[in-house]
């Protein structure tokens, strides 16, 4: 479990990203950390891109519903320009955003800010996605979480997409996606003839 740093004397803010497959519980630590900072009465925000509209507007809600407020954003300067004296900043959902989101995160960092972003790793062809290799990069703490493999019950690291769309953002839960272990991931596309 993550705990949080507690430095003497600390000169700027800090990144942390949590990443995996989806399932894996990214959310629900993500809001986790959040509450958390409430309890110490910090300021906390939390940003959601327009893209991802499927629970609610203006939640963040995790697979198993646990909810909390947030703001939808159109894009990471948004972030920038919302964040002005919050301590603590939450994103979700960071794979969605612009690739400016690495620079946006860095000056709110520097700036004092907490900012402990949400994201999945690769996409469902197993490749980096969208900023989330350069927010890993630049992160002072980085988290990988995993979900179980309901093929036989590994640890997984990949989201097998079960529809046919080959668009890099199809918005979808268990109709579209599963969690999937390396080999049972790599298995369903040779069976599918799924050639990425
Ligand atoms: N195959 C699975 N492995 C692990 N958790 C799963 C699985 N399928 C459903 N879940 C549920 O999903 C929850 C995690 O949801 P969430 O935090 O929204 O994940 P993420 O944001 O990573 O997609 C788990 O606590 C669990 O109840
Ligand atoms: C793998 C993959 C996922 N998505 C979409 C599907 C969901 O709407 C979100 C991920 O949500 P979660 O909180 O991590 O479960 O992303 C996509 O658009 N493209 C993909 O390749
Ligand atoms: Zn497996």
């Amino acid at each position: 479990m993550f705990l949080e740093p507690h430095f003497k004397g600390q000169r700027s803010g800090w990144i942390e990203v949590i990443c995996g497959s989806m399932f894996s519980g990214k959310t629900e630590e993500l809001i986790r950390r959040l509450r958390r900072a409430k309890f110490a009465n910090q300021k906390v925000e939390i940003f959601k891109p327009k893209t991802d509209n499927r629970y609610s507007v203006d939640s963040v809600v995790s697979h198993d519903e646990n909810a909390i407020d947030s703001v939808v954003v159109e894009n990471s300067m948004d972030i920038l320009r919302l964040s002005g004296d919050i301590r603590v900043i939450g994103i979700d959902e960071a794979q969605f955003f612009d690739d400016k989101l690495v620079e946006v995160v860095q000056k709110l960092a520097i700036r004092g800010a907490r900012i402990i972003i949400a994201g999945l790793d690769m996409d469902f062809r197993g490749k980096p996605f969208g900023p989330i290799p350069d927010l890993l990069a630049v992160a002072e703490y980085v988290t990988k979480v995993h979900a179980i493999c309901p093929h036989c019950g590994n640890l997984a690291t990949h989201s097998y997409r079960l529809s046919a769309e080959k668009e890099t953002v199809v918005l979808g839960e268990k109709d579209k996606y599963e969690p999937r272990c390396r080999i049972c991931y790599e298995m369903g596309n040779i069976l599918d003839l799924k050639i990425y």
